[in-house]
């Protein structure tokens, strides 16, 4: 975007006219500003003055006020004007530096035509004269090299060594630039381009984070289900193998002593007894007094028998009312013996108040490794401790 800054004559910016008088020369000029712009009229005179020449000096902003003009702030100077002189002539065009340099000109020579035209002069080719150079060094002043600020334009006559007639009308002057300058402007987009970066590379680097936090938790979780559902599992598996009433092993949690019982029996030579016992008349219990009491007298039964068993015996619900016991025992003897213990302390428990609570009990030895037919020995002495009139063992013999 363009900006611009129009020097135009106002009550306190009012141009001076200067020609070569103080130098010894006998030149003069005359000038005067209105809104149409500057007027300048020049009477040019060679003389002992070692360059000729007159011109107008015209503040770019107001007498006094401590404000210059920059090649950063701006890029060109802008000028209308028209132009007539009775001799050929250049017009030196300077932007002096009031303050810092103590008359440091840089100068831009044009060439004008007779009449009206326009310029348009880039700031960074004003250049300091030799001359110039020369006459500030000799007086002991600094001076810069490069045209930086300035805050008064000279426009005088040139070079010819003739006398001459010259006038010029500025009816227009102005400087003229970018917003930005082209520094500023690369600054400026590696500036965004570099925060653009640095935002993306932010951006990248927390989305990466909160995807890796999220993995771990999601890891994590998952870990944990998987473990919950591993002791689910396990739960569940050994919930299928105990009954849920007596909180003894049911018939699939005997498979794994049955087992242990033909591997001893043939490796170690080592006899196992089947204990079937089934409670008497259970009917009878739960009719009289309801299921729940019936429920809750099969538990005591099971904890009396628990209770008469070795550590190394095996007691199971069987099904219904029926329990069994596998038990590792020197022969049929011992485990009848084992046996008629167990009716016993069912038979004296006090496990309901007013019904004596009795069971019948079938013995058989492992006799190979036929699991079912070990069963259907066990059975069948239980049978017939029932035939002959319950509450009693009964073994294969
Ligand atoms: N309360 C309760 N009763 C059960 C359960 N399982 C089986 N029973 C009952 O046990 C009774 C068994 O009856 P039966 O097979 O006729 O045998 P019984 O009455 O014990 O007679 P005998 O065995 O011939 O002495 C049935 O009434 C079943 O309902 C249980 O888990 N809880």
């Amino acid at each position: 975007m363009n900006h611009t800054k129009r020097i135009q004559p106002t009550e306190y910016n009012q141009p001076v006219a200067i020609d070569d008088k103080p130098d010894g020369g006998i030149s003069t000029s005359t000038t005067t500003s209105s809104q149409a712009g500057f007027h300048t009229n020049c009477t040019v005179r060679a003389s002992t003055a070692a360059h000729a020449y007159c011109g107008i000096l015209i503040p770019l902003f107001n007498w006094g006020e401590e404000r210059f003009v920059s090649t950063e702030d701006y890029q060109f100077l802008e000028m209308d004007f028209s132009y007539s002189a009775s001799s050929i002539d250049s017009l030196a065009i300077s932007l002096i530096n009031q303050r810092q340099t103590q008359g440091t000109q840089f100068i831009h020579y044009v060439y004008p035509q007779q009449g009206q035209q326009q310029i348009k002069l880039p700031l960074r080719q004003f250049m300091v004269p030799a001359w110039n150079a020369f006459d500030l060094y000799q007086a002991n002043k600094p001076f810069e090299h490069t045209f930086t600020q300035a805050n008064l334009l000279q426009v005088v006559t040139g070079d010819s060594k003739k006398d001459r007639q010259v006038t010029f009308d500025i009816h227009h002057i102005a400087l003229t630039g970018k917003w930005l300058s082209q520094t500023q402007l690369f600054a400026s987009i590696l500036v965004v381009w570099g925060v653009i970066l640095l935002t993306h590379l932010l951006l990248v680097t927390y989305n990466s984070v909160q995807q890796l936090q999220q993995q771990n938790r999601t890891n994590a979780s998952l870990q944990k289900l998987n473990q919950h559902l591993k002791a689910q599992a396990v739960h569940f598996k050994n919930l299928a193998k105990y009954d849920e009433l007596t909180g003894l092993l049911n018939r699939k949690g005997l498979n794994a002593c049955y087992e242990q019982a033909i591997r001893a029996y043939f490796n170690k030579s080592q006899p196992y007894a089947m204990i079937l016992l089934d409670i008497d008349h259970f009917k009878q219990i739960n009719d009289s007094f309801g299921h729940d009491v019936g429920d809750d007298a099969l538990r005591q039964v099971a904890k009396t028998v628990q209770f008469e068993l070795r550590e190394q015996d095996t007691l199971a619900r069987w099904g219904g009312e029926e329990l069994v016991i596998i038990s590792p025992v020197e022969n049929i003897t011992s485990a009848a013996r084992l046996a008629e213990r167990i009716r016993r302390s069912i038979a004296n428990a006090q496990i309901l108040p007013s019904h004596k609570i009795t069971a019948s009990f079938g013995v058989a030895m492992l006799p190979n490794d036929d699991v079912e037919q070990w069963f259907k020995l066990a059975d069948a002495a239980l049978y017939r401790a029932k035939q002959k009139g319950r509450n009693r063992v009964e073994q294969v013999d």
